[in-house]
């Protein structure tokens, strides 16, 4: 018997198996979790599809968070098929390409700041807030996926940090919010993982090299690891934890880089 046994689990941003949300989506289902996904843009909806088909799922929303309305479709028609939700995974992060490389003010303008915050940080509260009538008084969960560009400076990550960094106040905010009410909020810092929200990242193979040379456990973290400090934050196992940003890196994020001797 599984630790999310019974548990219904809504996760987004499963783009392919590379993707940390299908870590995470695997981790759940291994420990007994009923999922059903989200996906944006029509022609990913036969992939997300099979994904939900190899976790046992056929329950695939649409869901371009850009859209407060597809946000409010997509709990509405949720409500179809589950009379209750305990567990929400929020994995989607985007900013202009101009907004992640290079000089930080160079890259940096209204619209891509916009953008940046809209998607990667607003979208979470905003679905943890239309999640509520089916998440109310069972003791739910909602987790979202942070990095540590949100916390120290990280070359390059530019804007997306500014972001981040809302997004990690507002797991403290929701805490808040949504305690009285039963349901904890929490954040995973994973380390670098080669998905494609990595790919086109300038030097991301000598960042992943940097990690694997400096992190106390001498390597970089995977898609299972962090889905399973998910499925952990996600059960009951994790009923005392809320508010809490869980650095899942190898330990990278507690050393500073380059002092050793
Ligand atoms: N890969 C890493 O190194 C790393 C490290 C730490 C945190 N993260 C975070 O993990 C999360 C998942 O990213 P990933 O690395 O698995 O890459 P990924 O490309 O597999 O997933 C990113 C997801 O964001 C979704 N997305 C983008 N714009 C969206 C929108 N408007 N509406 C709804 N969904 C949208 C995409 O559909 C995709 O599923 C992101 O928040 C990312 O910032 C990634
Ligand atoms: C690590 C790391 C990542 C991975 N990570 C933690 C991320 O959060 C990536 C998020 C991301 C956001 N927006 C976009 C892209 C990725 C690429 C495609 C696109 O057009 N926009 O991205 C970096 C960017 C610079 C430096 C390090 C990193």
């Amino acid at each position: 018997m599984g630790f999310l046994a019974g548990k219904r689990i809504l996760v987004t941003g499963v783009l392919s198996n590379r993707s940390i949300a299908y870590g995470i989506a695997r981790a759940c289902h291994q420990q007994g979790a009923e999922l059903a996904f989200t996906y944006v843009g029509d022609r990913f909806k036969d992939r997300v599809g099979e994904f939900a088909a190899e976790f046992g799922s056929k329950i695939v929303l649409p869901c371009d968070v850009a859209e407060d309305s597809q946000i409010e479709e997509a709990f509405a028609e949720l409500g179809k098929h589950w009379d209750g939700l305990d567990g929400l995974v929020h994995s989607i992060g985007f900013a202009p390409r101009e907004a992640i490389a290079g000089n930080f003010l160079d890259g940096l303008s209204r619209e891509a700041f916009r953008i940046a915050h809209d998607i990667s940080a607003y979208s979470f509260p905003a679905m943890a807030k239309a999640a509520l009538p089916l998440m109310q008084g069972r003791n739910g969960s909602v987790l979202t996926l942070t990095y540590l560009g949100a916390e120290r400076v990280v070359p390059n990550y530019n804007t997306m940090g500014l972001a981040k960094a809302s997004l990690e106040a507002s797991v403290r905010y929701l805490a808040t919010a949504l305690g009285p009410l039963g349901i904890r909020a929490n954040g995973i810092s994973a380390g670098p993982i080669k998905t494609l929200a990595a790919s086109g990242i300038k030097d991301f193979s000598a960042i992943l090299k940097f990690v694997e040379a400096q992190a106390p456990l001498r390597r970089n973290v995977t898609i299972e690891e962090v889905g399973n400090v998910a499925a952990f934050m996600l059960s009951d196992l994790a009923a005392g934890v809320t508010g809490e940003i869980t650095h899942v890196d190898a330990g990278f994020s507690t050393v500073v880089p380059g002092m050793e001797g």
